[in-house]
């Protein structure tokens, strides 16, 4: 569904991105993984179109949307989301679903019915007249997901959805992707909370210093000597062998 090739973005001297190349295919739920600085939203920004690469291209769905811009983008049905949830604080949960809802509909109506449907289905039944502002962080992730749903997409890219949550909440949105995803959605997430990557993605990407240096399965994942020294430090890996022999 998404093929991105030999992405490249410099920023000055510094290669944020380098020679990034990933597929996602309908479907699957596939993860970004990386320490901090890594180039993950880097790629999310150049894939949306939000930043264009210095080289390298992207296609969804059998089409070149390299370069692109976003509202293009998203109206070919791939849309990202945002690590800090700026909702607009004067519009209630329905209203801020409903912006996204606007990219297809014209009639007010419908935007607010659909924004309803998915409000609901998202859990947010009870909320969805209460003004944006007062919504917890928990609640603000949802409705990052709903206000990215209600354009149609079927690609979504998470950036970092459970982050600041507590593992009750990141269980309750586990749940939501994985229904979401059986209802015929696709996800690229950037993720650091592990609980949530294990449990959902079936294989993940890991960048360091801007280059992808592992692809597998989560569980490959954890036991790659390369990921390890990524996460940890240089000699980690060989450390913790030999506390697991000793
Ligand atoms: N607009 C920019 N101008 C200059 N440098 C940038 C810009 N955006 C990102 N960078 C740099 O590019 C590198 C990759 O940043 P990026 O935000 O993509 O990493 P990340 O893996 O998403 O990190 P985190 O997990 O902390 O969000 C970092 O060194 C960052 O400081």
């Amino acid at each position: 569904m998404l093929e991105v090739r030999n992405l490249v973005k410099r920023f000055g001297g510094l290669v944020a991105v380098s020679d990034v190349s990933l597929d996602v295919p309908e479907g699957s739920i596939v993860g970004l993984l990386g320490p901090n600085g890594a180039g993950k939203t880097t790629c999310f920004t150049i894939i949306a179109g939000f930043t264009r690469a210095d080289t390298g291209t992207v296609r969804f769905q059998d089409r070149d949307v390299t370069g692109l811009p976003p509202h293009q983008i998203c109206a070919q049905g791939m849309v990202r989301t945002f690590q800090i949830v700026q909702p607009f604080a004067g519009l209630t949960v329905q209203e801020n679903i409903a912006v996204g809802a606007y990219l297809h509909e014209r009639d007010r109506r419908e935007a607010m019915a659909t924004a309803r449907r998915i409000g609901q289905r998202l859990g947010m039944g009870t909320m969805l007249d209460r003004p944006a502002a007062a919504l917890t962080i928990a609640g603000r992730k949802r409705l990052e997901i709903a206000r990215a749903l209600a354009t149609g997409a079927k690609l979504l890219l998470l950036d970092e959805v459970m982050a600041g949550l507590i593992p009750s909440e990141v269980a309750e949105i586990v749940a939501i992707i994985r229904q979401i995803r059986d209802e015929g959605h696709t996800f690229l997430m950037i993720e650091h909370v592990m609980q949530a990557v294990m449990s959902l993605a079936e294989t993940a990407y890991v960048l360091n210093h801007g280059a992808l240096i592992a692809h597998g399965t989560p569980a490959q994942l954890v036991q790659d000597p390369a990921v390890i020294e990524a996460y940890l430090g240089h000699g980690a890996a060989a450390r913790l062998q030999e506390a697991g022999h000793a």
